[in-house]
Order: structure tokens, then C-alpha cells, then sequence
């Protein structure tokens, strides 16, 4: 058998690889090897995982001696889409993003260089990429805004107020408000350092095939999230912007969250924008053009504890006429000084006089509102077969979460009837339609359900 002879070295030297001759060549032998099998120029066999991972350069060079690596020719794989120059000296592509490359840098600055590994989320503001400090080491989530100079000036604001969250509010990390590590511009973009965070809680929520978390675990959130609003409350701060996707679990291994994405906050003293929230979880305040305070956080915070635990969204409006409609029909009219107030409400709602000759509003049909707004407003999707919270939530399906058998044990039906009935006193509190009685975090915090007390009935604030 024609194995190792310097013919046959030859043979494997200038082609590569070893041939297989024929049939002879596949027969045992006293010394067996693996058919197909390459020697390097001594004779040894290589091992293909070697060859093929840490080898591979070698195993070029093999093939074509020719071949020379160079890590300057590597082709840069390219994060941003689209990814064809446009603006900014071709560092920007049409949307005025910078175009993001795996193995580039952010930043110039000894200690501030930063090595781009990765997409995370993309966001109106910009982009959000991994990466690492080259000399720390330290792995990082990096916000690289938009080269606009709305973008930019409210991302100076985003870096103001987490400035002032993390260094006055909360020195010592304790409150579930993400920390800014860093900031600087790279080729005209603000470029924003925080910590690296894990998923966030729309992503947790259809891990779990949308089918909503235990009361256990939403307690656990709402306490973090409670804690996060008292913090910004007390600074006199307004996030505007609460969602799922904006709370982020600090790693897959514990329920530990933060609040991120200060792009859209703002001192209850400077409420300027009026366009303000996620519309699934927008204040019926902010939706009747009302002003608003911190309190439409805390209805932002209502709508997401009833989603975490159902799995889908307690308001998912098509339009803004939807998502008053929504709201209206499952919590009723809003108080009357809200729609005389509202600089919105002739928008939704058209107004007459009752028997008694006092001005009332009523709800505008879906038809009038398409008619005066020139759309095609559609119903909506109902995702539940109920009306109200209370039979929404309490008909929701119970999973056995801690039996082992598919069924829950009757003992464990009871507990979660009364934590449901605990969590939905504590919704009503929190979805409250007049931002005046909504409870404020501080107030939420002694409830029951987040307490862990036993709920006996009609949870009422204390008096602070
Ligand atoms: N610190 C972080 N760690 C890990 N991922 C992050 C971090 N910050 C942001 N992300 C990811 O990037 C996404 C966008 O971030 P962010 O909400 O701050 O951007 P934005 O442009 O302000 O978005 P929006 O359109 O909601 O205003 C987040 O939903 C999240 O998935």
C-alpha cells in the first residue's frame, strides 16, 4: 500500500492532499490510517479540526503556496443597514447613521477606544452596539446617535439626566436605573457608554410564547420598576417613555431589571413636547392634550404589569381615536375637568347637553371620527374574551408553576386567586384614569401586593 513513500510525499506536498489511489488504498493495514487524511511536509498526519480552525492559514498556504494573510484584507462585516454611504464624508448611510463595522473602533482617546463586537437594538435615536474597552476590557453597550442635530441635542439631555440619576440620585447603584459609563463624539455621532445589560422584558415575554409570567415574578418586577419611579419622582423627573422594551434584565440568570432610554425624559417642570409615550402605553392624560406630571409613568407602569402577567398587551391601539376607545370601554369616561381641559378632546370626543342643560361628552363613533379625519379607522383586534380587568385577569389560564403535574393542585388555585385579586386592586390604583388619584410610586409600594401582606379588601393609600 502506497502510504508514506517519497514519491507519494511528494505527490501530497505539491497537490495538498492525499489522494486516494483506489480501492487498495481503503484495505486495513498494520499501520492504519484515516483515508483522505493530509500530511504536513515531515510526514505527519494533521488533524483536520486543527486544520480547519487554528490551522487554517496553514491549510491555505497547502492548498495555494501563493497565498499570504494579511488581516488588513479581511472584508469588514458591516452591522448597519443600509449600509451604502451617503452623508458624512461616506461614514453615514442615508438615515444618518454611522456605518457600523464588527472590528472597528468607537472613539479616539487612550482609555476611551472602544472595539465595535456586535448589534444589540437599533432605536429612533440610533444605533446600539457591544463592545469593549481595550483597556479596561470591560464588555459595553454603546449608543451611537444619529448624526442630526435633534438626535443629538436630546441625547445630550439623555446624558444629563442619567448624569444627574446616577451620580446625585442613586451613587450607589441601587435603584434599577441604568448607568452611563461614558460618553464622546466619533465622527460628528454621540456616542453613549453604558453598562452591558441582557434582554429586555417584550423579548422575555415572547420567550415565554406569550403566555404571561407568574404573579410571583410580575410582583418581583413591579417592586424594581416601583423603586426606579420613586427615585425619578423624587428627582422630579418624567421618563415618558416606559415600555417593555425599555426595562432590561441584568443577565438571563436572576429577575434583577433596569430602566433604560432617558432619550425622551424630562423635568416636570419642562413638559414641552406634547407627542410624547409608546401609544400602547400612553396616559389618558397625554392622549386628551392635557398637561401631564410623573403620573403618566405610573400608568405606563399599569399597562405593563397587567402585560407581563397576561402575555399580551392590555391597550395595543391602532391609532390614538383606538387607544382612547380602548381605554374608555374597559375603565369608562375620563373626569370631567380632563375633557374640558383637553386640547385634544374635540379630537375623540363631541360634547352636548344633557336634560339639566350641563355639558356632557360622549365617545365619537368610529365612523364620525374616519369621516372628520379623512381615515379608515378599523376596531381592532380583541385579544380578550372579557371586558373588564378583573374578569380579564382572573380568567386568565392558571399554569401549574410549581406542582409537577399539568394540573394545579386546588390549594394552589386558591393562593393564586387571592394574589389575583391582590394584583388587580393594585392595577385599578395604578390605571387610575385621573392622573390626580393615580397613586404615586411612594404610594404603590405599601400595597399589598407588592408588601406581600395579606389583601383583605379595597386597598386604600396612607396619607403622606
Ligand atoms: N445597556 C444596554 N445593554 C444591552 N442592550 C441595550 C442597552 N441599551 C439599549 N439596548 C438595546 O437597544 C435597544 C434600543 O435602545 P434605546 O431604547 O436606548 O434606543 P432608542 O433609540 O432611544 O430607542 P427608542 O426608539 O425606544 O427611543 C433596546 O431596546 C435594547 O434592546
Amino acid at each position: 500500500m502506497m502510504v508514506d513513500g517519497p514519491s507519494a510525499k511528494h505527490a501530497q506536498r505539491t497537490s495538498g492532499f492525499r489522494r486516494v489511489r483506489d480501492q487498495r488504498d481503503l484495505r486495513p493495514n498494520v499501520n492504519p490510517q484515516p483515508a483522505g487524511r493530509r500530511i504536513d511536509s515531515d510526514g505527519n498526519f494533521l488533524s483536520p479540526l486543527r486544520q480547519l480552525t487554528t490551522n487554517l492559514v496553514d491549510t491555505y498556504h497547502i492548498c495555494n503556496p501563493q497565498f499570504r494573510y494579511e488581516s488588513t484584507h479581511n472584508p469588514r462585516r458591516v452591522l448597519t443597514k443600509p449600509s451604502k454611504p451617503v452623508h458624512n464624508d461616506g461614514y453615514d448611510n442615508e438615515d444618518y447613521d454611522y456605518i457600523l463595522y464588527v472590528n472597528d473602533w468607537l472613539g479616539t482617546e487612550e482609555g476611551h477606544k472602544y472595539l465595535i463586537l456586535d448589534v444589540l437594538g437599533q432605536g429612533t435615536f440610533g444605533q446600539v452596539v457591544k463592545c469593549q474597552n481595550m483597556k479596561t476590557h470591560e464588555v459595553v453597550a454603546v449608543k451611537v446617535v444619529k448624526n442630526k442635530p435633534a438626535y443629538f441635542n436630546q441625547s445630550m439631555m439623555e446624558v444629563t439626566i442619567l448624569e444627574l440619576l446616577n451620580n446625585q440620585c442613586d451613587p450607589n447603584d441601587e435603584h434599577h436605573i441604568l448607568r452611563l459609563h461614558d460618553s464622546f463624539i466619533h465622527r460628528n455621532h454621540l456616542c453613549l457608554v453604558f453598562e452591558l445589560l441582557s434582554s429586555n422584558l417584550y423579548e422575555l415575554i415572547k420567550q415565554n410564547q406569550f403566555q404571561g409570567l407568574s404573579t410571583q415574578l410580575v410582583k418581583v418586577f413591579a417592586a424594581q420598576l416601583l423603586d426606579a419611579l420613586t427615585v425619578l419622582k423624587e428627582a422630579r423627573l418624567i421618563h415618558c417613555d416606559l415600555k417593555p422594551e425599555n426595562i432590561l434584565l441584568k443577565s438571563l440568570s436572576s429577575p434583577q431589571i433596569k430602566v433604560i432610554d432617558f432619550g425622551s425624559a424630562c423635568h416636570e417642570r419642562q413638559t414641552v413636547y406634547t407627542y410624547i409615550q409608546s401609544r400602547f402605553y400612553r396616559s389618558p392624560e397625554v392622549l386628551l392634550g392635557n398637561p401631564y406630571t410623573a403620573a403618566i409613568d405610573m400608568w405606563s407602569l399599569g399597562c405593563i404589569v397587567v402585560e407581563l402577567f397576561l402575555g399580551l398587551p392590555l391597550f395595543p391601539g391602532t391609532s390614538e381615536y383606538n387607544q382612547i376607545t380602548r381605554i374608555v370601554d374597559m375603565l369608562g369616561m375620563p373626569p370631567q375637568y380632563m375633557l374640558e381641559l383637553g386640547k385634544q378632546t374635540n379630537q375623540f370626543f363631541d360634547s352636548y347637553a344633557d336634560m339639566y342643560g350641563n355639558k356632557k361628552y360622549r365617545l365619537k363613533s368610529i365612523e364620525q371620527y374616519s369621516r372628520e379625519h379623512n381615515t379608515q379607522e378599523q376596531p381592532g383586534k380583541q385579544y380578550f374574551k372579557h371586558n373588564t380587568l378583573p374578569d380579564i385577569i382572573n380568567n386568565a389560564p392558571i399554569h401549574p408553576y410549581k406542582s409537577s403535574s399539568s394540573r394545579a393542585s386546588s390549594h394552589e388555585v386558591d393562593k393564586e386567586m387571592a394574589n389575583r385579586a391582590s394584583f388587580i386592586d393594585f392595577c385599578m390604583g395604578l390605571l387610575n384614569l385621573n392622573p390626580l388619584e393615580r397613586w404615586t410610586p411612594q404610594q404603590a409600594r405599601g400595597h399589598p401586593f407588592i408588601t406581600g401582606e395579606k389583601w383583605t379588601g379595597p386597598w386604600k393609600v396612607r396619607p403622606i
